[in-house]
C-alpha cells in the first residue's frame, strides 16, 4: 500500500484488514481495582465515597471483573464465526480503562502491518458515554501510536468505528429470547411477571444534549426506550413494560436518569406485583454492573419485598449476537461507509450514528450536541 493510497483511504472504498474489539475494561486482580477506577473517573468529579463503594463491589468478587473474560469469550466466538464465513480478518482486543489498553493495541496492530481497522465497540448506544467517548478513545490511541511510531505520519492508519447497533434485529431477538427464558424460570402464576428493562444511568444534562435538533435531545434515553419496546414486543409483552436505570455515579446533587432499579422494585411491590423479570438491555455482557447491581443489590431488594425475581441474560456469546458482530464487519469491510436512517423520529438519513473515522465526530445528531448553546 503506497502513501498516496493510504491518504485517500478515508471515504473511499478500500478493504479493511483487521478488527479491533473495543471495550470498557475492568480489573484482573485486587491491586488493579484502584488504578482502574482512577482511569475511569479521571477528571469526572466522582466523589471519593462513591469510589470506595464501587471498589468494595469489585473486591466482593476478589478484585476481578468478569468483563475481560467475557470479552475474550465473545472474541473467541467472533473469530470462529469469521472463519466459518471465510472472512480472513484478525481480531484484536483493546479497552478504554484497563489492559489491554487501546493505546497499546493500536501500536501492536500497526507493527503487525495493519493499516485499515474496523472497530467494534461493546456499547450499542449513542450519546457521550456510549459512543462519543469510544471515538475519543480511538483518537487518543491514534495520537499515542503516532507519537510512538512516527512512520504513521507518512503511512497512515484508518480506524473506523462501526455504527450503533441497538436497533439491529439480531440484537433485539437475542434479548427477546433471553426474556422468554427468564420468564420460564419463574413459577407459572395467573398474572405474568412484570417486565423491567434497565440500562446504565447517565447525568440528565448529558442525556439532554445529544440528539436531532428540535427533538429535545435524549438520544441515549430514546434509543434505550426504543430497544426495550422492540424486545418487549418480541417477548410477547406488547407495550407492557417498565424502563428504569441503574449504577448511577457522580455527586448526589447532580440529577441522573431515574428511577433507579431498586426504588422501582419498591413501587412495583406496592402495586401488587408478585414476580419480576429484569432485562439489562443496556449492556452486552454480564459484567460487574450486572452481577453486582442486579444479581446482588436488586435481587436482595426483591427478596426483601417478597417479589419473585429473575434477571434475564445479556446477549454475550448468543450466536445471534456474535453473528450480528460478524454481519457488521462483513457489511462494511469492503470500505463502504455505513449510511442509512436510524429509525429515530426527527433523525435524518446519512452516515449511520456512531460510525466515525479516527475518532472524529460521526454525525451532528450524535457526537455533536444538536442544540445551539443558550443565548447569553
Ligand atoms: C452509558 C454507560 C455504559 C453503557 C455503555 C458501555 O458499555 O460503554 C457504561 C458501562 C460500564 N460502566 C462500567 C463501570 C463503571 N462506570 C463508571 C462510571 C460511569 N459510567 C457511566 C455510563 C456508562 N457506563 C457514566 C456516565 C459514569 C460516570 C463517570 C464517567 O462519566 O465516566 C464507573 C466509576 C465508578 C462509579 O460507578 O461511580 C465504573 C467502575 C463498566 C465495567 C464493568 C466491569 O468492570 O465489569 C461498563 C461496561
Ligand atoms: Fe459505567
Amino acid at each position: 500500500m503506497t502513501t498516496a493510497d493510504a491518504s485517500k483511504a478515508v471515504g473511499s472504498p478500500i478493504a479493511f484488514d483487521a478488527v479491533l474489539f473495543l471495550s470498557f475494561g475492568g480489573p484482573d486482580e485486587p491491586a488493579d481495582v484502584r488504578p482502574f477506577l482512577e482511569n475511569v473517573t479521571r477528571g469526572r468529579g466522582v466523589p471519593p465515597e462513591r469510589l470506595d463503594e464501587v471498589a468494595e463491589h469489585y473486591l466482593h468478587f476478589g478484585g476481578v471483573s468478569p468483563i475481560n473474560r467475557l470479552n475474550l469469550e465473545m472474541i473467541d466466538s467472533l473469530r470462529g464465526e469469521l472463519v466459518s464465513r471465510g472472512v480472513d480478518l484478525p481480531v484484536f482486543f483493546g479497552n478504554r480503562n484497563w489492559h489491554p489498553m487501546i493505546e497499546d493495541t493500536v501500536v501492536e496492530m500497526y507493527r503487525a502491518g495493519h493499516r485499515r481497522v474496523l472497530v467494534f465497540p461493546t456499547s450499542a448506544w449513542g450519546g457521550y458515554s456510549g459512543c462519543r467517548q469510544y471515538n475519543e478513545d480511538i483518537g487518543r490511541a491514534l495520537s499515542a501510536a503516532t507519537a510512538a511510531l512516527p512512520e504513521i505520519a507518512s503511512d497512515p492508519m484508518l480506524l473506523r468505528k462501526l455504527p450503533q447497533y441497538w436497533h439491529e434485529p439480531s440484537f433485539v431477538e437475542a434479548f427477546g429470547d433471553a426474556v422468554i427464558r427468564a420468564v420460564g424460570q419463574l413459577p407459572n402464576r395467573p398474572v405474568r411477571p412484570r417486565l423491567v428493562f434497565t440500562a446504565h444511568s447517565i447525568p440528565v444534562a448529558a442525556d439532554r444534549s445529544d440528539g436531532p435538533a428540535g427533538s429535545g435531545g435524549q438520544l441515549y434515553q430514546r434509543q434505550v426506550s426504543a430497544a426495550a419496546a422492540a424486545v418487549a414486543e418480541k417477548a410477547g409483552y406488547g407495550t407492557e413494560f417498565d424502563l428504569v436505570w441503574q449504577s448511577r455515579s457522580g455527586p448526589p446533587q447532580v440529577p441522573w436518569l431515574e428511577p433507579d432499579i431498586c426504588d422501582h422494585l419498591e413501587i412495583v411491590a406496592t402495586q401488587g406485583a408478585e414476580q419480576v423479570v429484569v432485562c439489562p438491555v443496556g449492556f452486552v455482557s454480564d459484567h460487574l454492573e450486572v452481577v453486582w447491581d442486579l444479581d446482588n443489590e436488586a435481587a436482595e431488594t426483591a427478596e426483601r419485598l417478597g417479589l419473585g425475581y429473575v434477571r434475564a441474560d445479556t446477549v454475550g456469546t448468543d450466536t445471534r449476537f456474535i453473528a450480528l458482530i460478524a454481519d457488521l464487519i462483513d457489511r462494511y469491510r469492503g470500505g463502504e461507509v455505513p449510511t442509512g436512517p436510524t429509525s429515530l423520529p426527527g433523525d435524518d438519513a446519512g452516515r449511520e450514528l456512531g460510525c466515525a473515522d479516527n475518532g472524529s465526530t460521526c454525525r451532528a445528531v450524535c457526537c455533536v450536541p444538536a442544540r445551539r448553546p443558550a443565548r447569553t
